[in-house]
């Protein structure tokens, strides 16, 4: 109970005094070292062996930028809901983000009512992204888009694969770096266009969106 007690506490900490405030103010926020490394490898672990196990299916066919339209496989994803024999440490990691969600909710001005089932996507680094989109462009009910990060020593100017944010109506981007352990939590609407540029390292990801 102490252990709990403390963790709880944490994580209100970071939810009321970093989240909300940075989400009220520019609309996306992210935290490092958000489980820890040895949870952090176990859930790496877990997810690595989906990937070695055929489970991630073949993504969506992408164009090269260039115009060229040689098709190459894009993101490759599955989807858990935390209960599959595996994925216990996925679980965990849900857990702990509903928590952080649930202890924001009051003060986002919203209700926080319900959680899609987690994806877990890999670009499987063969120049591969995802074009500039918005997560919930038609008011499909989606508020926040939550997406950890499990990618050790990823170094963007060698692999690529930044998320670019382009937060509507303000004047800069925001490039974050898809690194090992990193909560990323951003309003799923049109205030956050983004991309995922391209990527030349196997870049894994676990996406969870909250309903309003
Ligand atoms: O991985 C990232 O940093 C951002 N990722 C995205 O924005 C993203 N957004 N929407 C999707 C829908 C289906 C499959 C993959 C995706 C996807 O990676
Ligand atoms: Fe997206």
């Amino acid at each position: 109970p102490f252990l709990q007690h403390a963790l709880d506490s944490q994580l209100e900490s970071l939810a009321l005094g970093q989240v909300v405030p940075a989400l009220l103010d520019r609309g996306f926020f992210y935290v490092d070292h958000f489980l820890g490394d040895i949870a952090g490898h176990m859930v790496l672990g877990q997810v690595k062996r989906m990937h070695y196990c055929g489970l991630l299916n073949d993504g969506q066919l992408a164009r090269r930028s260039n115009g060229v339209c040689r098709s190459i496989r894009g993101d490759q994803i599955t989807w858990v809901n935390g209960t599959e024999r595996g994925s216990e440490a996925v679980n965990f990691l849900l857990t702990l983000i509903d928590k952080l969600i649930s202890l924001c909710e009051g003060q986002l001005g919203k209700s926080i009512r319900a959680r899609s089932k987690a994806m877990v996507a890999c670009y499987p680094g063969n120049g591969a992204g995802y074009v500039k989109h918005v997560d919930n462009p038609n008011a499909d009910g989606r508020c926040v888009t939550c997406i950890y990060y499990l990618n050790k020593n990823w170094n963007a100017k060698e692999h690529g694969g930044l998320l670019r944010i382009f937060p509507e109506g303000k004047s800069y981007v925001a490039d974050i770096e898809p690194l090992f352990d990193r909560l990323l939590l951003f309003w799923s609407d049109r205030r956050n266009p983004h991309e995922v540029q391209p990527s030349y390292a196997t870049r894994y990801a676990i996406t969870v969106w909250y309903f309003d």
